[in-house]
């Protein structure tokens, strides 16, 4: 859930009514660098909280995640590069996100996935962010190694409903490289 407001008309307010619908594992998605909003994410319901390693010093990076852990969540670090992603690795991050979206430009690449990926351990969880038009940009994902992928705007925008654009992007598991 998109909790932030003033770039993406995201709100908390959102995260407590999805809170209240669903029982699955949700994720806060914002710009999270104070403690109080891993706080607030639990209190409202999060199960996963976004750490932008972008956005964050290595020390307050390294407060957050531990934070994340203590109040029983599962931290979703997101990098854009391999630098950043040698400091989500140095960090100990089990769950980590390549988001192809630059956030100063908000243009996607795709291909950044792969090259990022590459210097990810195998034994992360790898999530490929942003860009997946159709059920063949997850697969294109999955066989670059993706183990999963983060899908906003084709969910809503895509040719059936929410569910059935869901199904649709499921990629078979022999997919994966
Ligand atoms: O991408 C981020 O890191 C981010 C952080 C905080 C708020 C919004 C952010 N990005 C925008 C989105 O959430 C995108 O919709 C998301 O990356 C999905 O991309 P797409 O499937 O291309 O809509």
């Amino acid at each position: 859930m998109l909790t932030e407001q003033r770039r993406f008309g995201g709100s908390l307010a959102d995260l407590d009514a999805v809170r209240a619908a669903v029982d699955t594992p949700l994720l806060r998605k914002d710009f999270v660098v104070e403690p109080y909003q891993v706080v607030e994410a639990r209190a409202h319901g999060a199960d996963v909280v976004l750490l932008i390693v972008a956005a964050l010093e290595d020390d307050l990076l390294h407060e957050l995640y531990a934070l994340v852990t203590e109040l029983g969540m599962t931290a979703l670090v997101e990098v854009h590069d391999t630098g950043e992603a040698e400091r989500a690795v140095a960090l100990g991050a089990e769950l980590i996100g390549v988001n192809a979206r630059n956030l100063k430009t908000l243009e996607v690449d795709r291909g950044v996935f792969a090259e990022v990926a590459a210097g990810i351990p195998g034994d992360r969880v790898t999530v490929a962010e942003s860009g997946v038009r159709g059920p063949a940009d997850a697969a294109d994902y999955a066989a670059a190694g993706a183990d999963a992928v983060l899908v906003g705007e084709a969910l809503v925008t895509g040719a059936g409903d929410v569910a059935s654009n869901v199904q649709a992007m499921r990629v078979p598991l022999g997919v994966r490289r």
